[in-house]
C-alpha cells in the first residue's frame, strides 16, 4: 500500500477560484518527494490538504489517501487519529506550531505522553531525549525556556522534535529552512536528512528552492499555478528537464550557484 496516494486533488475557494488543480502524486514508505514551485503555486495548500488542514472557506475534492484512510471529506476525529502518528508537519515559521505562552518542554511532553503514556521523571527524560535527538545542546535548559527565549534555528528544531514525537511515517516539511540563516539552513537540512534516514520515514519536502530540494529528495514534482508541470527524479529534472518551465527553474538555480562559486573563488 502506498503511504500517501493523492489523486485528482483540487482545492477551490468559496468564490470558485481553483488554487490546486487536479494534482496526482504518490509517496511510498521511506520515499522522499520534493514539491517545488514559485510563490503562490499551491505548494502549501497541497501540503495542508494532505493533513485535512485547509483554511476555512477552502474545499478539497479528489482523493488523498494517507496510510489507506481517505482524508478528503473525513471527519475531524478520523483526521486527529491520522495526524501525528501517520503524518506530521513542520512549517516555515515554527511559531505557528508553538504556543508562545507555554514552556517548550511542556509542548513536546504532550504528544509524547499521548503516544507513550509516560509520566513524571520518565516523561521529563523522554522530552530531554527528544530535544537531544534534534541536536539541541543543553536540552534541559531549552525545555524550561519559552519559545521567544530561544533562537529561530532552535525553535525550528523544537518544532521538528514535536513533529517527530509521535513517530510519524510521513514527515511534511513546508519550507522548513527558508526563514533561517544560510549556515543554520544547511545544518537543519543535514539534520532532517539524517533523522528521516534513521527512522525510515517518508518525506514530502516543500520548497521554492530547487537547490535545497535536490539536496534532500529523490524525486521532484514541479508545480505552477496549482498544476503539475513535470515530475521525475532529481537527476532527470536537473539534467534532462522536459518542460521549458522546469528548464528555467534549473537555469536560475544554476545561475545562483555559479554566482556563489565566483564569489567564493574571488
Ligand atoms: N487562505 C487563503 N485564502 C485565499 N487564497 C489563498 C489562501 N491561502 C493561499 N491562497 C492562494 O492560493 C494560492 C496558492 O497558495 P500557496 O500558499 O499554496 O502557495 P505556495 O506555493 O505555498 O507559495 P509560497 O511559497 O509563497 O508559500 C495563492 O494564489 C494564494 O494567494
Amino acid at each position: 500500500m502506498t503511504l500517501l496516494d493523492v489523486r485528482g486533488l483540487t482545492v477551490t475557494t468559496g468564490e470558485d477560484r481553483t488554487l490546486v488543480d487536479d494534482l496526482t502524486f504518490a509517496v511510498g514508505a521511506g520515499e522522499r518527494l520534493g514539491l517545488i514551485g514559485e510563490s503562490g503555486s499551491g505548494k502549501s495548500l497541497t501540503s495542508l490538504a494532505v493533513l485535512g488542514l485547509l483554511p476555512p472557506g477552502m474545499t478539497a475534492t479528489g482523493s488523498v489517501r494517507l496510510a489507506g484512510t481517505e482524508v478528503v471529506g473525513a471527519r475531524e476525529k478520523a483526521l486527529t487519529e491520522l495526524r501525528g502518528r501517520r503524518a506530521s508537519v513542520v512549517f516555515q515559521e515554527p511559531l505557528t506550531a508553538l504556543d508562545p505562552l507555554m514552556r517548550v518542554g511542556r509542548q513536546i511532553a504532550e504528544p509524547l505522553r499521548r503516544r507513550t503514556g509516560l509520566k513524571g521523571d520518565a516523561l521529563h527524560k523522554a522530552v530531554a531525549d527528544a530535544l537531544d535527538q534534534v541536536r539541541l545542546p543543553d536540552p534541559r535548559r531549552i525545555a524550561r525556556a519559552f519559545p521567544h527565549e530561544i533562537s529561530g534555528g532552535q525553535r525550528q528544531r523544537v518544532a521538528l522534535a514535536m513533529a517527530l514525537a509521535c513517530e510519524p511515517e510521513l514527515l511534511i516539511a513546508d519550507e522548513p529552512t527558508t526563514a533561517l540563516d544560510v549556515t543554520v539552513q544547511a545544518d537543519m537540512l543535514d539534520l532532517l536528512d539524517s533523522l528521516v534516514r534513521e527512522r525510515s520515514m517518508a518525506l514530502l519536502f516543500v520548497s521554492h528552492d530547487l537547490a535545497v530540494v535536490s539536496r534532500i529528495t529523490d524525486s521532484v514534482l514541479v508545480l505552477r499555478h496549482g498544476r503539475a508541470v513535470e515530475t521525475g527524479t532529481v537527476e532527470d529534472l536537473v539534467h534532462r528537464p522536459r518542460e521549458p518551465y522546469t528548464a528555467a527553474l534549473v537555469e536560475s538555480a544554476r545561475k545562483l550557484e555559479s554566482a556563489l562559486d565566483v564569489g567564493a573563488g574571488g
